[in-house]
């Protein structure tokens, strides 16, 4: 299974194509639409979201409510599109035309790509890379991922994202991760997608107190998936370790600077009695680990335990309280205002983790049980898991 997005922040819509979906799933516009409006929620969020209302049109590889095989096809459209039109607008514009619009941006904001790519694009206006660079991008991603969740739950497979830390608040011990049913009942309800309460106060006043001082605020996030069979990925070849692709995807997300796998860092600091897991045996559960500190991982393969996957993004690159850059026409320095921005995106992008990893998963599923029909897939998977039950 694979996928491209297309789309810019300000253009008319948001496009994705997946491809290796199997026949015969169920998938309807409401699933997908569910993901969407839980990444919009959450404290910290800028104007932009009160703009927006994201909803998907399902325009190829479904009839009927069950998917066909042939490519899906997700679009979702920007409603701040209507301000845009004469900005973003595909028709040649006049020189004059374009001085009246006054748009043109020649000022790189700290952390965010305009200056690296205006460079290597070659864009006077820098609007040309940041309106794909904007993390607008991930609501496309959220709907693939929720395809992706379709999937898995086929299977018994459920996954969630929640907030661990925002500034420094740290949500519960990083080592006791919930289960995916839990983070979902507690979390759907929390502005800031945490599972406990005490901090999730605390970070609310963190988020209120950055903004105030025209600040923002990182964290960190966490992914549990449960259900899965042992053996998705390989231990075989670098390029098809499932912890290493997880890692790329949960990388790729706008403003993520790092990735764990179960302890993560953590292990550096402690014995290897105290980072593996020890392994069990039940007749009807099959093999187990005593302990689940390696996240779900052995060898670029999962072990059927739990997969835990933790993500750290930065603080928003704009800022309303600027730092100093230079201006690329005059080269003087300069320390811009802004227009609008997140003050604290963590909570919505817990839940674009969540869709990022649930890519991955179903990608690595399907490629170990086949692609082209669910029912083919079920036979597949039922035989494996008994064959894996009593090995
Ligand atoms: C859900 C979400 C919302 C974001 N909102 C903003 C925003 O309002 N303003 C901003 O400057 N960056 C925002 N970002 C981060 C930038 O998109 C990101 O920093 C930028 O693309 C540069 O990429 P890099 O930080 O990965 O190097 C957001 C990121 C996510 C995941
Ligand atoms: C639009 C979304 O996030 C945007 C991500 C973003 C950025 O620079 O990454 C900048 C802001 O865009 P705008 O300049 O239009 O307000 C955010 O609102 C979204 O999450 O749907």
């Amino acid at each position: 299974m694979r996928f491209l997005t297309a789309g810019e922040s300000h253009g008319p819509e948001l496009t994705a194509i997946i491809e290796g979906v199997p026949s015969h799933l169920p998938l309807t516009a409401e699933d997908i639409n569910h993901h969407l409006a839980r990444r919009q929620k959450g404290h910290g969020r800028g104007r932009r979201m009160q703009i927006e209302t994201d909803r998907v049109r399902i325009t190829s590889g479904v009839r009927h409510g069950k998917t066909t095989g042939a490519p899906i096809t997700l679009v979702v459209e920007n409603k701040d599109w209507t301000h845009w039109q004469k900005i973003m607008g595909p028709d040649p514009v006049t020189e004059q035309e374009e001085k009246e619009m006054k748009r043109t941006i020649s000022r790189p904001r700290p952390g965010h790509a305009d200056l690296n790519g205006a460079i290597k694009y070659d864009h006077r206006d820098m609007r040309n890379v940041l309106e794909r660079s904007s993390a607008r991008e991930t609501t496309i991603r959220v709907a693939v991922g929720a395809v992706a969740q379709k999937i898995l739950a086929e299977f018994g497979i459920t996954i969630a994202g929640h907030v661990l830390e925002i500034g420094g608040i740290v949500s519960r011990p990083i080592d006791v991760p919930a289960g995916t049913e839990d983070i979902l009942k507690r979390t759907e309800t929390s502005p800031v997608r945490c599972l406990d309460p005490e901090a999730e106060k605390k970070m609310m006043d963190l988020i209120d107190e950055a903004k105030k001082n025209g600040d923002s605020i990182g964290g960190v996030v966490e992914v549990v998936a449960e259900g899965l069979p042992p053996g998705l990925g390989s231990h075989v070849h670098y390029d098809r370790k499932l912890d290493a692709k997880i890692a790329r995807s949960v990388m790729s997300i706008n403003a993520f600077k790092g990735v764990e796998v179960g302890i993560g860092f953590e292990a550096a600091r402690k014995p290897g009695s105290e980072v593996h897991d020890e392994i069990m045996y039940d007749p009807d559960r099959g093999y187990y680990r005593k302990t689940n500190r390696l996240g779900g991982f052995e060898g670029g393969m999962t072990t059927g335990m739990p997969v835990v996957v933790k993500g750290v993004m930065k603080p928003i690159p704009t800022l309303y309280k600027p730092l100093n850059s230079v201006d690329i026409e005059t080269k003087e320095p300069f320390a811009a205002s802004i227009e609008r921005s997140d003050s604290c995106a963590v909570p919505a992008a817990s839940v674009v983790c969540e869709h990022a990893v649930s890519f991955e998963l179903a990608a690595a599923f399907l490629e170990k049980f086949g692609s082209d029909t669910v029912g083919d897939v079920k036979k597949a998977f039922d035989a494996y898991m008994e064959k894996a039950r009593q090995f």
